[in-house]
């Protein structure tokens, strides 16, 4: 039988605040056995880019990233952000060891194409993308792996990734080893039928549910890409994909995405 791991996803909406980091932190160190988390931060990076004079630009949900965003961006992610989520995870005794994808050359990834959008430094992922016996090994050792969203191509450059798709690249790359489950975090209660309403949570969406969802305009924005990323890792073999509140990660309220 597989080990079960559960691979976390925390977005920006959640790391800008650091009441609510600090309980979602509390929260993940009382889930037992082996687990992994990504985050993101994309919030706080448009926040830091404004200060700093430069117009954050995001088509499609994902950020056009010249070289000083790059620059900022990779300050923010791999620097602040990931240090201090490691941090606070150290003070509950759990043992994180906080990664980018050049450390280890644990996640290569390659500069998206131009094709009608230049998005600069941006990397995209594949099904080689992520050393899968790389992680196995940091998790046999019961330290627990916190992916930045920046990668690198082997060629010197790191790329800005988005932190949905580095979540389920993870959990399809460990899915023929272990148990995955994978938990996309945010400040909502799970997919909500009134995106006003927290206490209107779907409980189970199938794919032909969210395309009927998606057409009715219920999902919409942020959701979209993550659904497909969640929906393709259901496809590629991960066990249980699970949309919830990066604060009630350990209460029954939650959206569970099914094959069927
Ligand atoms: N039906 C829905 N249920 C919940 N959130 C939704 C829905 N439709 C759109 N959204 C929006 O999607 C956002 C989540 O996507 P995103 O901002 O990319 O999150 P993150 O930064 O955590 O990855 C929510 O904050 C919400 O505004
Ligand atoms: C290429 C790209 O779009 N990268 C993202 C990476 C961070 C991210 O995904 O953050 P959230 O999960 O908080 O949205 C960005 O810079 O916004």
């Amino acid at each position: 039988m597989r080990e079960l791991l559960k691979v976390f996803k925390i977005g920006g909406g959640i790391i800008d605040d650091s009441a609510q980091l600090g309980q979602f932190v509390i929260e993940l160190s009382k889930i037992a056995g082996k687990k992994i988390l990504v985050h993101g931060g994309g919030k706080g990076a448009s926040d830091m880019l404004q200060i700093l004079g430069i117009e954050p630009r995001m088509i499609n949900g994902r950020r056009i990233t010249d070289a000083a965003t790059l620059d900022i961006v990779t300050m923010f992610y791999a620097g602040k952000t990931n240090k201090q989520i490691v941090a606070l995870l150290q003070q509950q005794q759990v043992n994180a060891l906080g990664l980018s994808g050049a450390d280890g050359n644990v996640i290569r990834a390659t500069k998206r194409p131009v094709r009608e959008v230049d998005y600069g430094f941006a990397g995209d992922l594949n099904d080689q993308s992520v050393d899968a016996n790389l992680l196995h090994q940091l998790l046999q050792q019961d330290l627990t792996p916190v992916f930045c969203a920046i990668t690198h191509d082997g060629q010197g450059q790191l790329l800005n990734t988005n932190a949905d798709t580095i979540a389920s690249s993870v959990a399809k790359a460990l899915a023929s080893q272990y148990e995955v489950e994978l938990h996309f975090c945010f400040e909502k209660n799970g997919v909500l039928a009134d995106v006003q309403d927290d206490q209107s949570v779907i409980p189970q969406i199938t794919p032909t549910q969210y395309q009927e969802l998606k057409a009715n305009g219920v999902i919409a924005a942020g959701m979209l890409p993550k659904m497909e990323n969640a929906f393709a890792a259901l496809e590629a073999g991960v066990e249980r994909v699970v949309i919830e509140h990066a604060m009630k990660i350990n209460e029954p309220i939650k959206t569970v995405l099914c094959r069927s």
